[in-house]
C-alpha cells in the first residue's frame, strides 16, 4: 500500500473549481500533483503556484495551469509534504531544499494541508536535521552563528558540490537533537543575519492527512484551521 499516495489523494479531494492551489515539493507532493493533473483532465478548472522548479516542471508536463508567481495574491489551498510532524502539528520541512518557497506559499494560503505517511509522525521534533537556507555571502560567518546554537551545522552537498537552492542560496542541515520549544528556536535562527529561512513550520497546518501502511487514512485538524 502506498501510504504517501493515499494521503495525497485524500487531500486533493478538498480542491474545488476556481481555486488557486499551492503545489508542494517532494515524493509525497508528487502524488498530489499527479492527482490534480488527473482531475484537470476530467474538467477541474484551477490555477496553481509551484513551490519549486521541480514541481513547476511536473505541473507543466501534466497540463496544470500555472499562475505567474509575481501575480500571486491569496492562495486557497496548499498541499505539501513534511519531514516530521509533532503532536501539536508543528512541522520540520526542507528535506527537498524547497523550504523558503514552501513557507512563503503555505503562509499565504487559506488552507494548508500537510500530507505524510505514518513514519513522519513524532512526539517531539528533532529526529530529522533541520534545514536552514542561508545566503552564500560570507557563508562561514553565518554557519559560525548557527554553530553557537550547538547544532553541528553541515553544508548540504550534491554531487560533491554545495547544493544550491532554487533561490541561489545554500542549505545548512543542523542537528539540534530533540527540539522542546520549536517556536523559540524558529525565532533564534531567523534572527541570525545571513539566514533566509528555516524549516520549522509552527502552527501553520490547517489539516494533516496521514496515510498508513495498512491502507487507512486519518486527518487531524490544526490550530490554524480556518474552515
Ligand atoms: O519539505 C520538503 C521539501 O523541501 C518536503 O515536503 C519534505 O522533505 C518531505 O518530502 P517527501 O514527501 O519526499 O518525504
Amino acid at each position: 500500500m502506498n501510504s504517501k499516495k493515499l494521503a495525497a489523494e485524500k487531500a486533493v479531494e478538498f480542491i474545488e473549481d476556481g481555486m488557486t492551489v499551492g503545489l508542494g515539493t517532494g515524493s509525497t507532493a508528487y502524488w498530489a500533483i499527479q492527482k490534480i493533473g488527473e482531475r484537470i483532465k476530467e474538467g477541474l478548472s484551477i490555477q496553481a503556484a509551484a513551490s519549486s522548479v521541480g514541481s513547476e516542471d511536473l505541473a507543466k508536463q501534466l497540463g496544470i495551469p500555472l499562475i505567474p508567481l509575481a501575480n500571486l495574491d491569496l492562495i486557497d489551498i496548499t498541499i505539501d509534504g513534511a519531514d516530521e510532524v509533532d503532536n501539536n502539528l508543528n512541522l520540520i520541512k526542507g528535506g527537498g531544499g524547497a523550504l523558503l518557497r514552501e513557507k512563503i506559499i503555505a503562509s499565504n494560503s487559506k488552507k494548508f494541508i500537510v500530507i505524510i505517511d505514518e513514519s513522519k509522525q513524532v512526539d517531539q521534533l528533532g529526529r530529522f536535521r533541520l534545514s536552514v537556507e542561508i545566503v552564500p555571502f560570507a557563508s562561514n560567518l553565518t554557519i559560525n552563528k548557527l554553530r553557537e546554537l550547538e547544532c553541528d551545522p553541515q553544508v548540504r552537498s550534491l554531487n560533491n558540490k554545495p547544493y544550491i537552492t532554487d533561490n541561489g542560496n545554500l542549505i545548512i542541515d543542523c542537528d539540534f537533537g530533540k527540539i522542546p520549544n520549536p517556536e523559540a528556536l524558529n525565532g533564534q535562527i531567523n534572527l541570525i543575519p545571513g539566514v533566509v529561512e528555516n524549516g520549522l513550520f509552527i502552527q501553520m497546518a490547517s489539516l494533516v492527512v496521514v496515510g498508513f501502511n495498512d491502507g487507512a487514512v486519518k486527518a487531524y485538524p490544526g490550530q490554524s484551521a480556518r474552515t
